[in-house]
């Protein structure tokens, strides 16, 4: 038997996993993705070393269900490999948790208290871990944080300007994509890019969209914050917003239960378009909503991103990535085009590039690193 490590990446929408030989995670021998979850078209898709793929559907099915139908696909293609680490994408941290740990019941118990900020995506992290700990009893899991890549930002980035106990209490800006924003500027490096003397601005466009400021390879600034609600419009999130509108839906009888439902789960761009979440809907139809709804979406990475040049004072290159980002060629340009006032400090136009968001691969290398 092969000894292997199993990646695991919860998204929003999403369920996707990365397998690999213990000895070389760089190799990936197995990798799959079950999309448009908690839609009534969920898709299923893995994919072998060679590239072949099988494509199946997964009907309204949700994160468990994937999950289960993933663990299976895993067992079924490769029974040869023991699994002898798992490596999970956990989108809040807190302010406990950093470094990649294994997973305890104390950990996993400190996990749940973080719930309530991350309600799109922690229970189903949570999930991996309890539904790979019983596939996989023999494994280490260990927990790795969205929120790590951008510890030790400016205190200007991290704080909001509340008075000063709800930052001794955890109130920050924590930021998230952090593991996407670290394969990215991963792969940026091994391509030769000299990220140490360069500004850049990661453009993470999925179900979850945000802007990462990236200066000399560390986060300086995050669309995102306290939770993954703020910044970007996404695609049932509403991104940032006048915390008066709170207060006016709090005054006028909804409780936390109903604007919660409202901000992560029915605003956005499926708010904005009355009709979808996932952008390849939006931009095959011919309704004005979704058109207004790309509009407003591609308004908001603009500024976003020139909000990042700012904090870094000054952008030499935007990288897109995520479903959207990596996908979308004419959503790019449209966005690239509203950032053409932005040049670079020599004079020269912004570099645009496109970079696979890896998360699975960030686990496995992790794993690698820890196992040694
Ligand atoms: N070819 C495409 N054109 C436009 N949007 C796309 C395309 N492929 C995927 N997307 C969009 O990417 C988003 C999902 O991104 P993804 O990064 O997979 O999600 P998650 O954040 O859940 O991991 C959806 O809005 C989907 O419509
Ligand atoms: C943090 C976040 O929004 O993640 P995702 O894009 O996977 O939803
Ligand atoms: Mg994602």
């Amino acid at each position: 038997m092969t000894d292997a490590y199993l990646a695991l990446n919860a998204g929003s929408s999403s369920m996707k996993f990365g397998l690999s030989e213990a000895s070389d995670p760089a190799e990936i021998l197995l990798s799959g993705s079950a999309e448009r979850l908690g839609s009534d078209a969920a898709t299923l898709a893995i994919r072998d070393a060679y590239g072949k793929q099988v494509q199946g559907s997964l009907g309204a099915a949700g994160h468990g269900e994937a999950l289960t139908e993933l663990c299976a696909a895993i067992s079924r293609l490769r029974p040869e490999l023991r699994i002898t680490g798992v490596g999970h994408r956990i989108v809040h941290g807190g302010t406990h948790f950093n470094d990649p740990l294994p997973v305890t019941p104390e950990v996993l118990h400190a996990l749940r208290e973080l719930i309530p900020l991350a309600p799109l995506h922690q229970p189903h992290g949570i999930l991996g871990i309890e539904t790979a700990q019983a596939q996989f009893p023999e494994a280490t899991h260990v927990a790795c944080f969205d929120t790590a890549f951008h510890a030790g930002k400016p205190w200007v980035h991290e704080s909001f300007a509340l008075p000063r106990q709800y930052f001794d209490e955890g109130v920050r800006r924590y930021g998230f994509h952090g593991l996407a924003c670290a394969s990215i500027c991963d792969a940026l490096e091994r391509g030769g890019y000299p990220l140490a003397d360069r500004k850049i601005a990661i453009a993470h466009l999925g179900n979850g969209c945000s802007v990462t400021a990236v200066a000399g390879g560390r986060s300086v600034a995050t669309s995102m914050g306290f939770t993954a609600l703020d910044g970007l419009t996404m695609g049932t999130r509403c991104g940032r917003i006048d915390p008066g509108v709170l207060l006016h839906l709090m005054k006028n009888g909804s409780d936390a239960d109903e604007i919660e439902r409202v901000l992560y789960h029915q605003s956005g761009l499926l708010g904005l378009s009355g009709m979808s979440n996932d952008m390849r809907d939006l931009a095959t139809s011919d309704a004005p909503e979704a058109a207004q709804a790309i509009a407003y979406f591609i308004e908001r990475v603009i500024e976003e991103i020139a909000r990042m040049a700012a904090a870094m004072r000054g952008l030499d290159c935007v990288v897109f990535s995520g479903g959207i980002g990596e996908n979308a060629a004419d959503l790019r340009d449209r966005i690239t085009a509203g950032l053409s006032f932005l040049r670079r400090s020599d004079g020269s136009a912004l570099e645009i590039c496109v970079e696979p968001a890896n998360e699975e691969r960030q686990i496995l290398v992790t794993l690698h690193r820890l196992a040694r």
